[in-house]
């Protein structure tokens, strides 16, 4: 089952609205090793534009090494790779630090400084950015901590948070540089049920209030089913499935449905 193939590049117009027929995020024919480890071997996949793909498949399939492509992290060994409409492949750590105003990732410690209250983590792409006052900044921390549902919690310090908080709190540090799109890696990972239900309520909400285009990777079908417009499937270093979560379902190809069907045991209805 092969992946299909983006067509053409994402044309920003003058007004900074982006096409939302063309990929936003394109892999096309990556192949990626670390030294005799094949990770990913000619995966091609794209997401439009407002769209949320879900990144499935069992541990060390290379899902998060996906997400690092595409931030830059790390560079493909061939194929080539489009995020924000541009071919990033040969982009200079300057010109990423460009595409990463555009496109942001939060990380599953959700990455925030320590020594830093929650309102300050917020702030801090809204201070490195100095072109606010600091009424400003304090209104928009306020409003984004609200919007992901830690309303009040400014002054604490990360580790006075639980993990599912900590998550969201990095995922109003992401929204405050104002991202045209959001990379979850493994958002539901070592959260209760409640937390991952809110986590995925949140993923949601920006999705349809802020047009935000997102990439989540997850072991958790549940919080796929809820969330993907397209799903890959990493298996082997292939993709081995790359469309709509009911294809997926419908899908009478063994590896998945023997990944579906032990998901159902572990997850019962
Ligand atoms: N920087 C690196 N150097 C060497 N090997 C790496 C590097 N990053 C990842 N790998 C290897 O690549 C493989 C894929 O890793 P990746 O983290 O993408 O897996 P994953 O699908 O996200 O799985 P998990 O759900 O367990 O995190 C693993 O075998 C990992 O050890």
């Amino acid at each position: 089952m092969g992946a299909n193939h983006p067509h053409e590049r994402v044309d920003e117009g003058t007004n900074g609205h982006v096409d939302k027929s063309s990929p936003y995020i394109a892999f096309e024919h990556v192949s990626k090793s670390f030294g005799s480890l094949s990770v990913l071997d000619d995966v091609s996949f794209f997401v439009l534009p407002g769209e949320t793909l879900c990144i499935l498949g069992r541990s060390g399939v290379g899902k998060s090494v996906s997400l690092q492509q595409i931030m830059g992290f790390l560079k493909p060994d061939s194929g080539s790779i489009l995020v924000a409409g541009e071919n990033i492949c040969g982009y200079t750590e300057e010109q990423m630090q460009v595409v990463r105003k555009k496109v942001t990732m939060v990380f599953q410690n959700g990455a925030l400084f320590d020594s830093l209250s929650v309102g300050e983590n917020v702030a801090f792409p809204l201070r490195e950015r100095g072109e606010l006052v600091e009424d400003q900044i304090l209104q928009i921390v306020n409003g984004l901590l609200e919007m992901v549902g830690v309303a009040g919690m400014a002054d604490l310090l990360p580790s006075d948070l639980s993990t599912g908080m900590k998550r969201s709190v990095a995922i109003a540090r992401a929204l405050s540089s104002q991202p045209q799109a959001i990379l979850y890696d493994e958002p539901t990972t070592m959260v209760d049920p409640l937390m991952g239900r809110l986590l995925g309520d949140l993923i949601q909400k920006l999705k349809h209030q802020l047009k935000l285009t997102s990439i989540v990777v997850t072991h958790d079908m549940r919080f796929a089913e809820k969330l993907a417009d397209r799903v890959l499937f990493l298996h082997e270093a292939k993709a081995h499935f790359f469309g709509t979560m009911t294809e997926m379902q419908k899908s009478q190809d063994p590896i998945i449905r023997q990944f579906l069907d032990l998901d159902a045991l572990v997850l019962p209805a």
